[in-house]
């Protein structure tokens, strides 16, 4: 086995925890509720799609579309972190995409289903390289945006998250333990839109890191 290194965490990484409704103003955008705990939700590894590759979209959506978020890779694992602890576990980071089939979601949710098909599919993970630590020291305070066919789309700041990352890290430990390389989606500002084949993403953190990729119509069932 080859030994894990941690700037390619998506190799070998078990576990993608996504947090949901993290920004007010994407929660009422989509007429949720702004939540007063955290929403949780899984992807697999395999969900997980680098720069250079396409992000595809599955036959069963008509309504694909893209959430721009700041991933935490998780350096130290640990079950029922403290939160003036929490940011000891953390190794860096990842600009990542959440990419939601939108009306499969709008389904799951009217009918109280799980939103599985809607989040975790083939490519539904797209991530920047390994963003170390100490080149984000305040990722409580940073510009994330998406541009689609460079029209910008989606612009927030972590700021305006509603549960900051070490409350994250320390909730989510209470009940799953968090392990190294995984990775934790901390959610998505307001502008999510839908993307069409042939579509161009560019995403960035303002003054740390930008990413370019292509949607591309899936062939097989995702
Ligand atoms: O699909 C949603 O709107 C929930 C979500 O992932 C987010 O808010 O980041």
């Amino acid at each position: 086995m080859t030994s894990r290194n941690i700037s390619r965490f998506w190799e070998w990484g078990r576990k993608i925890i996504c947090v949901g409704r993290n920004y007010a103003d994407h929660a009422k955008e989509l007429k949720n509720a702004v939540p007063t705990e955290p929403i949780l939700f899984l992807k697999p590894p395999s969900a997980y799609v680098r720069e250079g590759s396409p992000i595809l979209v599955p036959l069963y959506t008509s309504n694909l579309h893209h959430e721009v978020e700041l991933g935490v890779v998780i350096g130290k694992g640990g079950t029922a972190i403290p939160q003036s602890a929490a940011m000891e576990h953390v190794a860096g980071y990842a600009l990542c995409l959440d990419m939601t089939a939108r009306d499969i979601q709008e389904e799951c949710k009217s009918k109280g289903l799980p939103w599985t098909l809607a989040k975790a599919f083939n490519t539904s993970c797209p991530i920047s390289e390994f963003i170390p630590k100490e080149r984000i020291p305040d990722p409580g305070s940073v510009k994330l945006w998406l541009k689609v066919n460079d029209q910008m789309k989606q612009s927030g700041c972590t700021s305006q998250m509603i549960f900051s990352i070490p409350y994250l890290i320390s909730y989510i430990s209470d009940f799953i333990s968090l392990e190294e390389g995984d990775l934790i989606l901390t959610g998505t500002p307001k502008g999510v839109s839908a993307v069409q084949e042939h579509d161009e993403l560019q995403a960035g953190i303002e003054d740390v890191i930008t990413m370019n990729l292509q949607i591309i119509k899936c062939p097989l069932k995702a």
